[in-house]
């Protein structure tokens, strides 16, 4: 069966647009962990925009599912992962002036910097995952500085829709297990576009946050969650019977 990773970052937007503690990304976490969810996601980006650094230490003490830390490849966030522990870091780029994440890492470019990054998660006990466009190349990368995981960026298919763009990530899938790595995927999901992307072949977790914390508005996070299942679920399925 797929996992499920709930991404809580925006309930921690909505709070801080108040600067309270209400809606608290915590709880989210606890509510969507109870009604499904299979691990937790939350990005702490460098500038603090959502997630903070005492949520991530709420996280770590108080979630009894997996917990995915997103985080850029800088020396600040692997000294607070390796001290922190979660069951995951997902290594992603980060630019201060984005809305959201555009692209995958650039792996290749830099695979000597994050070579000793990889090498410290992992010797901190920690599954290390890179997040990726569904270039060969770049999965290729992956596997060779040690990484255990990709997660393949979902934005391009997600806002496209396009058939290339499906095309690019099941050969992404391909390579990933052609290369050893477990095979995420996740950005930009929906209830309309998961279940195409529930079919690659070897996928292992879908991570997906904004539309299913949107959605929690309409219908609860229980609700949304439950709902997001059942599409994965059934793309999964589908897959199986035409393979
Ligand atoms: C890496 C990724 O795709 C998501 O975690 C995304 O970064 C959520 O946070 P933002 O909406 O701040 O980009
Ligand atoms: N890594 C992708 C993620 O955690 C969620 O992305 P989104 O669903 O918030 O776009």
């Amino acid at each position: 069966m797929i996992r499920l990773g709930v991404n809580i970052d925006h309930v921690a937007t909505v709070r801080n647009a108040r600067g309270g503690t209400h809606p608290d990304p915590v709880g989210a976490a606890l509510l969507a962990a109870m009604h499904g969810a299979d691990g937790i996601t939350a990005h702490l980006r460098e500038d603090r925009r959502h997630i903070r650094d005492e949520d991530m230490q709420r996280l770590r003490r108080e979630l009894t599912v997996p917990l995915n830390f997103e985080m850029g490849a800088t020396e600040e966030m692997v000294g607070m992962a390796c001290a922190l522990r979660p069951h995951a870091c997902c290594l992603v780029p980060e630019r201060r002036e984005e809305v959201t994440t555009e692209g995958g890492l650039d792996v290749a470019g830099q695979m000597n910097d994050l070579r000793g990054k990889v090498a410290r998660l992992k010797d901190a006990g920690i599954r290390v995952s890179l997040f990726v466009d569904p270039d060969p190349a770049q999965i290729e990368a992956a596997a060779a500085i040690g990484g255990q995981v990709v997660e393949l960026h979902t934005g391009a298919y997600a806002h496209d829709d396009g058939e290339a763009e499906f095309r690019r990530l099941f050969a992404g899938a391909q390579a990933a297990t052609a290369n050893g790595l477990e095979l995420h995927a996740g950005h930009g999901l929906t209830y309309a576009n998961v279940g195409r992307v529930a079919g690659l072949p070897g996928l292992k977790e879908l991570n997906i946050g904004h539309f299913l914390i949107g959605e929690a508005i309409f219908s609860g996070l229980p609700a949304a969650i439950a709902r997001m299942k059942q599409e994965i679920a059934t793309g999964a399925l589908f897959r199986a019977v035409v393979r």
